[in-house]
C-alpha cells in the first residue's frame, strides 16, 4: 500500500506534485491546520504530515496518529510541533533548516525601513488622498546603530545587509565567538550594552525558556531613548503589553513585529499604535523560500517513507537502517557527550575534538560526529539537528577535529569530547556496554561509572567526608529522590566529583540550598535526552 500523506498547511504545489511523482498517495487541505477537530479525525489515515506554523502538533494529535511516521516542517521554528512527544512516539520531525533565512533576514530589514519612515501609514494616508507631507518624517539607517539579538543563520544574513547599509552593527549572542563576529565586521556585546547603544533592535532567536521575555519590562527600560525594535522571530520574545507603554510614553520610538505572542494574532497591545508596523507572520513568506521549504520537505519525507534514508531530522541521526542497528546506542552515547559539554559550557566554543577508541573507531564516524556535535548545540538552539549542527558549528567559527585509535584500555571502545573555550578545556568521555546503555566513564580525566538518566546533577567539591550525606540529606528533604549516585575523584583529599541520576529535576531553591552549605565548588543541573 502507497504511504499516505497529510498537507494541513498552505505548501507550495510543487510539494503535492513531488509527493504524486514519488508514488505517495497526497492529500492537500491547507486550512486542516486551523480546524483541530478535524485534524485529529483524519490524522489517523496518514503516515505522514506536512506542515508549516499555523498546524499545531500537540500530544493530544499525535495519541491518534497511529500511523504517523513522520511530520515535516516547511520552515526553520518547531515550536508548533511537541517534539518530545513526537520522539516518544517514533514519529521522526524534520524541518528545512536554511531555506528560508535570506526571505526571513529581508522581511526583517524591510520593516526596519518601514518603521524608519513610517510606510504603512504613509501609504494608508496617501492612498486616501490626503497630501501629509510633514506628517512623516523619517530617521536614516545610515551610520545608525543596529543591534542584533541572535547571531545564527538568519541574523548573521541580517548583518551583512545591514552593514550593506553602512549601519554599525553590534550583536549579542552568548554562543558567538570573537572569531566568527570579526568574520561578519560586528562588535560583539553583552546585553545591557546593546540595549543601551542601539537606535534599533532585531531579534533573531529561537524562542526557548532562555529568550522567552528576552525583551522584558526591565530591560526595555534600559534601551536608548528613542529605539525601533523590530522581531520577525517569535512571539513571546519581547513583552508587548510592555513595549506598548514604552511607545506610549514616547521611549521607543516604533516597533515593527511580525510574530506575537498569540498566533493568529487577531489582538494584541501593540495593534492600533502609531508607528508599530505589523505583519501577519509573513517573515518566510515569499516565493522562493516557499518553493525552497516545500520541495525540500517533500523530498525528505519521501526518502524516509520510500527508502528509510532520514536527513534534517530533529530527533533522529542519518544513518542507514542496517548501521542503525549497530550504532543506535553508541549515537546516543554521543549525544549525551555533546548535550553535557554544552551545558557545562558557557563561554563561546572555539573548537571541539572527539577521540574515538576500539570498536567504535570502526564505525560511521560522520554520524557520530553530527550526534554529538547536536547534543552540543541543541543546548543553545532546540531547532538545530543532526545535519544542520555541524554547519550551525562551522559557521560559528568552531573547529571540529576527529581522531581514532586502536583499544587502548579496559573498555572494548569509548568516545572522548574535548570541548576548548578561550579559557580551558573540558572533557567527558563514555563508553557504551554490553547490555547496550550509554555510560559516562571519565570526567576532567577522573574515572567514574555512571548511567545516564532524564535529570542528573554534577558536584564538583575537595574530596573530604561528608559530602554524600550533604547531597542525600538536602535532596531528601526537598523529596528528590536518587536513583544512581556516582563518585570520583583525583586522588585522595583532591578533586572530587558526583555525578547523580534523579528521578525528577532539582528545582532552583534545591540548588542553591546545596550552594548555600559551601562545600561544593560546582552545582550543575544536567537534563539528557534518554527517550
Ligand atoms: N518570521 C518568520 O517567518 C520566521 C522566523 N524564524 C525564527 O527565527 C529564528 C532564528 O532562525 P535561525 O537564524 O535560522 O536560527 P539559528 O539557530 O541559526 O540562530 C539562532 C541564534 O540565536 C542564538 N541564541 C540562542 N540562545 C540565545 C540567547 N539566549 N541569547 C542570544 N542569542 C541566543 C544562537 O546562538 C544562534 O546563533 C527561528 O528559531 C525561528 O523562530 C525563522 C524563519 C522564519
Ligand atoms: O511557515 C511560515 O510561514 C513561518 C516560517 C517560520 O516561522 C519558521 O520557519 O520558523
Amino acid at each position: 500500500m502507497a504511504p499516505r500523506v497529510l498537507v494541513s498547511d498552505k505548501l507550495s504545489e510543487t510539494a503535492v506534485q513531488i509527493f504524486r511523482d514519488r508514488g505517495i498517495e497526497v492529500d492537500y487541505m491547507p486550512d486542516l491546520g486551523k480546524d483541530k477537530d478535524r485534524l485529529l479525525e483524519v490524522i489517523g489515515d496518514y503516515d505522514g504530515l506536512a506542515i508549516r506554523s499555523a498546524t499545531k502538533v500537540t500530544e493530544k494529535l499525535l495519541e491518534r496518529a497511529s500511523r504517523l511516521k513522520v511530520i515535516g516542517r516547511a520552515g526553520i521554528g518547531v515550536d508548533n510541533i511537541d517534539v518530545p512527544a513526537a520522539s516518544r512516539r517514533g514519529v521522526i520531525v524534520m524541518n528545512t533548516p536554511f531555506g528560508n533565512a535570506v526571505t526571513t533576514a529581508e522581511h526583517a530589514i524591510a520593516m526596519m525601513f518601514a518603521v524608519a519612515r513610517q510606510l504603512p501609514e504613509a501609504s494608508v494616508s496617501t492612498h486616501q488622498g490626503k497630501w501629509e507631507k510633514n506628517r512623516f518624517m523619517g530617521v536614516e539607517l545610515f551610520n545608525k546603530t543596529l543591534g542584533v539579538i541572535g547571531v545564527g543563520n538568519i541574523g548573521s544574513i541580517v548583518c551583512d545587509r545591514a552593514l550593506g547599509l553602512h549601519m554599525k552593527v553590534i550583536a549579542y549572542d552568548p554562543y558567538l565567538s570573537e572569531e566568527r563576529a570579526q568574520k561578519l565586521g560586528v562588535t560583539k556585546v553583552d546585553l545591557d550594552e546593546l540595549l543601551a547603544r542601539a537606535d534599533f533592535i532585531t531579534l533573531h532567536v529561537p524562542l526557548t525558556e532562555k529568550t522567552r521575555n528576552i525583551l522584558s519590562a526591565e530591560a526595555i527600560a534600559k534601551t536608548k531613548k528613542g529605539v525601533r525594535i523590530i522581531n520577525c522571530a517569535r512571539g513571546g520574545l519581547v513583552d508587548e503589553a510592555a513595549l506598548a507603554e514604552a511607545l506610549k510614553s514616547g521611549h521607543v520610538a516604533g516597533a515593527a513585529f511580525d510574530v506575537f505572542e498569540k498566533e493568529p494574532a487577531t489582538d494584541s497591545p501593540l495593534f492600533g499604535l502609531p508607528n508599530v508596523v505589523v505583519t501577519p507572520h509573513l517573515g518566510a513568506s515569499t516565493t522562493e523560500a516557499q518553493e525552497n521549504v516545500a520541495i525540500q520537505v517533500a523530498e525528505q519525507m519521501s526518502d524516509y517513507l520510500l527508502t528509510g534514508a532520514v536527513q534534517n531530522a530533529l530527533n533522529m541521526p542519518s544513518v542507514t537502517a542496517e548501521e542503525a542497528a549497530v550504532m543506535g546506542p553508541w549515537l546516543k552515547l554521543a549525544q549525551h557527550l555533546g548535550a553535557f559539554a554544552g551545558q557545562m559550557t558557557q563561554e563561546p566554543i572555539t573548537a571541539v575534538n572527539i577521540l574515538y577508541d576500539g570498536v567504535v573507531a570502526g564505525m560511521n564516524l560522520e554520524a557520530l560526529n553530527c550526534a554529538a556535535i547536536a547534543g552540543l548545540m541543541k543546548v543553545v538552539n532546540p531547532d538545530v539537528n543532526m545535519v544542520s549542527a555541524p554547519i550551525v558549528a562551522r559557521e560559528r567559527g568552531i573547529r571540529i577535529s576527529t581522531t581514532h585509535q586502536e583499544k587502548s584500555g579496559a573498555f572494548e571502545g569509548y568516545i572522548k569530547l574535548t570541548v576548548v573555550t578561550d579559557g580551558r578545556e573540558r572533557s567527558i568521555a563514555g563508553t557504551v556496554f554490553s547490555d547496550g546503555k550509554p555510560r559516562f566513564i571519565q570526567i576532567k580525566g577522573i574515572n567514574i561509572d555512571a548511567e545516564i538518566g532524564a535529570h542528573m546533577l554534577y558536584t564538583t567539591n575537595e574530596d573530604v567526608p561528608g559530602i554524600i550525606g550533604t547531597l542525600g540529606q538536602t535532596l531528601g528533604e526537598a523529596g528528590v529522590n536518587i536513583a544512581n549516585f556516582t563518585l570520583g575523584r583525583a586522588a585522595p583529599g583532591g578533586d572530587a566529583i558526583a555525578l547523580l541520576y534523579l528521578d525528577k529535576p532539582a528545582d532552583p531553591a534545591v540548588l542553591d540550598a546545596l550552594r548555600a552549605t559551601g562545600r561544593f565548588h560546582q552545582v550543575q543541573p544536567l537534563e539528557f535526552d534518554v527517550a
